[in-house]
């Protein structure tokens, strides 16, 4: 990892920074995917990182986890991630990756268990925090119940709730989520908001990928990314937040206000009729 020079007053480490990124490249082969790009993920704040496809959004989450270098650093409570040792970086930091294969025959208990691995010496037996930790986490998504079924005979969305809660078991101050509501249905899609809503007032620095952009419109902050930049970062219900939206889905999106929170649908879902109702607005800012 090349390390860039910071610009003072500019690109000073921010105390309140649970993670904060200066990525000035980050290339796959040949091919840049992310550029010239400043963020910063706060304690007790959940932040919601969307775009396109393609924009970089997983590249990105990759790069803030330590999993893919860059010309640029990453700092987790304001130290480079490669100063942290490596038992600590993972009890600070938890990850839940996009389409995570299964891990092999495990049993979900089990697979619960490896967030637990950072906190135990090597080979050392689960403790009583161990075995409290594992069923938190998994009654906090709903798959205590599953505990003993391996991870190979679950469905789609039953996996990711086991994985979701092998990240919560970690019980880090910061927790990158890529893609977490995949497979997840309506019902436990609100589960999950409601667990991350329990999380920030814990402290956590909560960071998703999400696709769903009216659940993202729900988080505390958006990261707008579109061709590997950073188009803006702010509270969805500023208007600069939303222009970037529109800007980064080619406008193509209707934003509306709903009972005072924003949701996003695709342009052309609403027929004109529905959206003039005067149920709904769209920001006037
Ligand atoms: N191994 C690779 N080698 C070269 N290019 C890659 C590689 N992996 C991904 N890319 C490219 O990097 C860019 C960013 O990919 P990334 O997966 O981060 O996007 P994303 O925003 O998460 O997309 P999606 O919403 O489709 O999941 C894409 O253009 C992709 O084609």
């Amino acid at each position: 990892m090349t390390v860039i020079p910071f610009h003072p007053g500019r690109d000073r480490p921010q105390a309140d920074a649970a993670l904060e990124a200066h990525i000035a490249q980050l290339a796959l082969g040949a091919r840049l995917v992310l550029e010239d790009l400043h963020l910063r993920l706060r304690p007790g704040c959940w932040t919601a990182i969307v775009g396109p496809n393609g924009a970089g959004k997983s590249t990105l989450l990759r790069a803030l986890a330590g999993l893919q270098a860059c010309e640029g650093e990453v700092r987790l409570q304001g130290r480079l991630l490669a100063q942290w040792p490596a038992r600590e970086r993972a009890r600070a930091l938890a990850w839940l990756g996009q389409n995570e294969a299964p891990t092999g025959e495990l049993r979900a208990g089990d697979v619960v268990m490896l967030g637990r691995a950072p906190h135990r010496a090597w080979l050392a037996p689960a403790s009583a925090a161990d075995h409290a930790a594992v069923r938190q986490a998994m009654e906090a998504t709903g798959c205590w119940a599953w505990r003993e079924r391996r991870l190979s005979a679950l469905s789609g969305g039953e996996r990711q709730r086991v994985l979701l809660a092998r990240a919560l078991a970690v019980q880090a101050v910061v927790l990158l989520m890529d893609e977490p509501l995949a497979h997840l249905d309506p019902p436990h899609q609100a589960d999950w908001v409601e667990l991350v809503r329990a999380l920030r007032t814990q402290g956590t620095a909560v960071a998703s990928v999400l696709h769903e952009l009216s659940i993202a419109l729900q988080a505390d902050e958006l990261i707008v990314l579109a061709g590997g930049r950073l188009l803006h970062q702010g509270a969805p219900g500023e208007a600069a937040t939303q222009r970037a939206l529109q800007q980064a889905f080619n406008h193509r999106l209707d934003i509306l206000n709903l009972r005072g929170r924003w949701i996003a649908l695709p342009r052309g879902v609403l027929p004109d009729e529905g959206r003039a109702d005067g149920s709904a607005q769209e920001n006037p800012r």
